[in-house]
């Protein structure tokens, strides 16, 4: 599965990139109460403008990304100056308000999540097959502290079609992969996409406390 990110960014087959913030992070990012400030992890980044979307709002982002394109590319079309560095096993790059760790997420570890107080994952969880998702809940849950609130957008497709990526993440799996972990709430349901099936649906989550409260 990573070499088959690799070779799409090698290959420019990034159909998942937007070429503008999400609009359901430009509208529902202002129903959580996040305060300005709090550094969000944005798991499997790519080189998405809702990175700098969040950091224009006033919200410092840890992105983390395994494809060395996807990193330069975010940087060369971003402005301002870059700083490298190395930290944790990870090469990280920063521009402004954004860091980028290259590598994979499932080594970024507790100790390097200090700071961080929300998430933000559109197109992360429905990137991974079905195998690793589990994986990819509980870890985010170990990173992030009691409190912390997230967006998260998922996706289905057409009834039938098992194809992926992106799979198809249905209501009751989020809420499946999630509860143990986070309050889990569900925004809004899109409509399906005329041509590919595919229907969003928007979700915020709360990191729950130790005691599950
Ligand atoms: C579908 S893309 C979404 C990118 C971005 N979130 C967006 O909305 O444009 C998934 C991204 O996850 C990256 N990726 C896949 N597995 C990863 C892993 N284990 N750790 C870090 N990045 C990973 C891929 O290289 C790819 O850029």
């Amino acid at each position: 599965m990573d070499n088959e990110w690799l070779a799409r960014w090698r290959e420019g087959r990034i159909g998942f990139h937007r070429h503008e913030a999400h609009p359901a992070l430009v509208r529902y990012w202002p129903t959580l109460s996040v305060a300005p400030g709090t550094k969000v992890l944005v798991p499997l980044c790519g080189k998405s403008l809702d990175m700098r979307w969040l950091a224009g709002e006033g919200y410092p982002v840890l992105g983390i990304e395994l494809a060395d394109e996807a990193i330069e590319q975010f940087l060369a079309e971003g402005e301002g100056e870059v700083s490298r560095y190395r930290g944790d096993g990870f090469d990280i790059s920063r521009q402004g308000n954004v860091e980028l760790w290259r590598g994979d997420f499932f080594h970024f570890h507790i100790e390097a999540a200090a700071e961080l107080g929300a998430f933000y994952d559109r197109a992360a969880l429905i990137a991974l097959p079905e195998a690793t998702r589990q994986r990819y809940a509980f870890h985010l849950a170990q990173l992030l502290p009691p409190g912390s609130q997230g967006l998260l957008i998922g996706l289905t497709r057409a009834p039938g079609d098992e194809g992926g990526p992106p799979f198809s993440v249905d209501a009751d799996e989020i809420r499946e992969l999630f509860a143990a972990n986070f309050e889990v709430v569900h925004l809004e349901e899109g409509e399906p996409e005329p041509g590919s099936g595919f229907r969003e649906s928007v979700w915020s989550l709360t990191r729950r406390g130790p005691q599950g409260g």
